[in-house]
């Protein structure tokens, strides 16, 4: 690949001395995109790692999806998983496709549109907002009462119901968000040639990681015991059944019971982390951007009033709220380069020959933050979004939008995610007016800074608001 441009490093290391922090990762991925363009390739130990941005992505995830959906090997996380990956970190293989089959299928039975499922996330939120409620307006930070939230949408996916108030899923959840957050901030993560060298890898964290896992997957093996094949009750049973009918699909493969358990876990914590801190950037975006706020609760007034819980029937009818889901998606850009891709033969992109096996990153932050794509990307401006009479613009203009990824690898619970973003946010600003807390302004958050970048996902660093009853 001798002839795709880019840093050129130190004799043996490459760039690795100059990304020795994933904050340093991701602030030389964007200068280099701006110095060396939609393709380029940065060397660490010997590995090289191509860098895919602008309309090149669109070639990358969808044109040519199919020659890009694989996954680089990421040990450290293998080896927590019985030495084989599951789900997002697994090659495009056989056994892979029939999983994402199995899991858009559970999701569409038991996630995105069904009504039960749908009133007990509803039921799961308007608790969470009771618990706001009892605060009495008093300054507090958002972010355990949103991860609680969310984690019962979660659990409500996976087995069909929430789990019981203060039950230790709830602050597991927290403790693996934390100690997924702390490793991610050593980048070797995603470097394998690196992985060996760490220090945040270590033998310590991994083991706590490992613990919390199993924690989860205890809980959802329990409820084998009330298996039945007639009341399928949420993702678990939908997998669970797979497993136990030995279903397989054109290709002929069939799961394991290591991939039930460890692709649940891999879903359920892939599901939470992002979702959690789209939530807590919106809340942070709507108390630094209050006439905002007043426009998107003035269009809920409208369409919902306050006499019922919002549904997903009404998404469509507050386009300047699904507009601001956008644009919050843009400018946080949480998950900065998606997962890391793989090529599976020999091919090309924008010209350049690829070999087979060479490692690529999405950089759709960079897409994302392009003043060519996104006018003034720095201000947060969901009205971007809009047509002049204030419906939201085509699909089509969004096509430099992809915080959820595109193609084969794209994210598989992005209809779910979207749906519950706006079943939270909505319900929040019904019912809340979100303030400035007494101590300690808020500034608006700047997604280019150490404090924010510091972990993948990005999450906002921590802060305190007040939300006073409407
Ligand atoms: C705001 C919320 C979310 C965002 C921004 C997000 C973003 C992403 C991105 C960027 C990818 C990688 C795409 C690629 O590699 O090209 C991904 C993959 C994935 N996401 Fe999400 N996601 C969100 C919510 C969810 C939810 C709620 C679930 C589960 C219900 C989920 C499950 C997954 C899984 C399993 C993968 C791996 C798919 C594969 O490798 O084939 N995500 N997500």
């Amino acid at each position: 690949m001798t002839h795709i441009p880019g840093p050129s490093g130190i004799p043996v290391a490459g760039n690795a001395l100059e990304i020795t922090s994933t904050f340093k990762l991701m602030h030389k991925l964007h200068e280099w995109m701006e110095k060396y363009g939609e393709i380029f390739k940065i060397n660490i130990f010997g590995e090289e790692i191509v860098v895919v941005s602008g309309t090149l992505t669109g070639e990358m995830l969808v044109t040519k999806g199919i020659d890009f959906a694989g996954r680089p090997r990421m040990p450290a996380l293998e080896s927590l998983e019985g030495n084989e990956v599951h789900l997002g970190l697994r090659d495009y293989d056989p056994k892979l496709r029939f999983i994402r089959k199995l899991v858009h299928k559970g999701l569409r039975q038991y996630g995105e549109g069904m009504d039960k499922i749908e009133a007990i996330t509803v039921t799961e939120i308007a608790k969470c907002l009771d618990k706001i409620e009892k605060l009495d307006g008093a300054d507090f930070d958002p972010f355990t009462y949103i991860h609680h939230a969310i984690s019962q949408v979660m659990n409500t996916m996976v087995t069909g119901e929430a789990v019981p108030e203060g039950h230790p899923m709830l602050n597991k959840a927290i403790d693996w968000d934390r100690l997924d957050g702390e490793i991610s901030q050593d980048p070797s993560l995603f470097l394998p040639a690196l992985s060996s060298l760490s220090p945040l890898l270590g033998i310590g964290k991994l083991n706590d990681y490992a613990g919390v896992m199993e924690y989860f997957i205890e809980h959802w093996r329990s409820y084998e015991a009330t298996y039945d094949k007639e009341n399928m009750r949420g993702l678990y049973d939908v997998i669970y059944k797979a497993y136990l009918e030995s279903e397989t699909d054109e290709e002929g493969v069939k799961i394991s019971y290591n991939n039930v358990k460890y692709l649940m876990f891999e879903l359920y914590g892939a599901g939470i982390t992002t979702t959690h801190k789209s939530i807590y950037a919106f809340v942070h975006m709507m108390v630094t951007h209050p006439e905002l706020q007043k426009r998107i609760q003035a269009q809920i007034d409208d369409v919902i009033g306050s006499e019922r819980n919002p549904t997903t029937a009404d998404k469509h009818k507050i386009p300047l709220l699904e507009a601001t889901i956008h644009e919050t998606l843009r400018y946080i850009s949480h998950v900065p380069f998606a997962l890391p891709h793989e090529t599976r033969k020999d091919t090309s992109l924008g010209g350049f020959a690829l070999p087979n096996k060479t490692q690529v990153w999405p950089l759709t932050s960079g897409n994302h933050h392009n003043p060519k794509y996104f006018k003034d990307p720095l201000s947060f401006n969901p009205d971007r979004f809009l047509e002049n009479d204030g419906s939201l613009s085509p699909a089509s203009s969004r096509r430099m939008l992809t915080p959820f990824g595109a193609g084969p690898r794209n994210c598989i619970g992005e209809v779910f995610a979207r749906t519950r973003l706006f079943l939270f946010t909505a319900s929040l600003l019904q019912r809340f007016t979100l303030l400035q807390p007494t101590e300690g302004k808020l500034n608006v958050l700047d997604p280019k800074s150490e404090d924010y970048l510091k972990k993948i996902p990005s999450v906002c660093p921590n802060f305190k608001i007040r939300a006073i009853p409407r």
